[in-house]
């Protein structure tokens, strides 16, 4: 009985009115960059994304790393969780989210979305520096990272390789960026820490087999 209420529970709650992951058609605008680099940007994607972000807070196993900089140990600054390849996710609104990016993706990515790594920005001292996924095969060739971002927005800056910052996407409330072409290679991202009073946002980054 308790198993049924729960399972009914669930179902329904995905989808009530409330939690939505509609098809991406005609829902995208791509920004093409330069050498061969290209943004599809999806606003407020996942519908009902602040009744997800607690479940996310509460149910994802948070971790804290600290890594090697220079001569020194610091702090990662966000909270760290990687789910791998056949993990089941924490929230059906995130394996929705996986396969409609897969279905949408088919044709142009070649295979699927694997791995979803998730970041927990506690507050605007949390952050990423400039980086691009260039870990495995995105080091030398084209790919998609999708992001699908929960609570409130950061800002997701774009810029060439160590060039001036070209644009900056405010991400949070379900929203949905994929990085695409060169973008790991050719360009770089961030979050980039901010002194203004901003509420937590979690994103959760869906890679292919072998980028990081
Ligand atoms: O939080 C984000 O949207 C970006 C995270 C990111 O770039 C990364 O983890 O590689
Ligand atoms: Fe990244």
């Amino acid at each position: 009985m308790l198993a049924t209420m729960t399972t009914d529970f669930q179902a329904s709650l995905f989808t009530s009115a409330a939690v939505e992951v509609p098809s991406l058609q005609g829902l995208v605008r791509r920004v093409t960059l330069s050498d061969g680099a290209w943004v599809d940007v999806a606003r407020g994607w996942v519908r009902g994304a602040d009744q997800v972000f607690p479940r996310l807070v509460h149910d994802i196993p948070w971790h804290a790393e600290r890594r090697e900089m220079y001569d020194r140990v610091v702090d990662v600054p966000r909270l760290l969780h990687q789910y791998g390849i056949g993990d089941e996710l924490p929230h059906a609104a995130l394996t929705a989210a996986r396969n409609e990016l897969n279905r949408h993706y088919a044709a142009e990515l070649g295979e699927e979305f694997v791995t979803a790594g998730c970041c927990y920005y506690r507050d605007g001292r949390d952050s990423v520096a400039w980086h691009g996924d260039r870990i495995g095969r995105s080091r030398t060739e084209d790919t998609m990272v999708a992001i699908v971002s929960f609570g409130a927005p950061r800002q997701l800056s774009l810029r060439p390789n160590g060039g001036q910052v070209h644009s900056s996407h405010p991400l949070g409330h379900g929203d949905l960026i994929v990085m695409g072409g060169s973008c790991q290679r050719t360009w770089e991202h961030a979050i980039l820490k901010t002194a203004k009073a901003v509420g937590p946002r979690i994103s959760v980054q869906f890679r292919p087999f072998n980028v990081f």
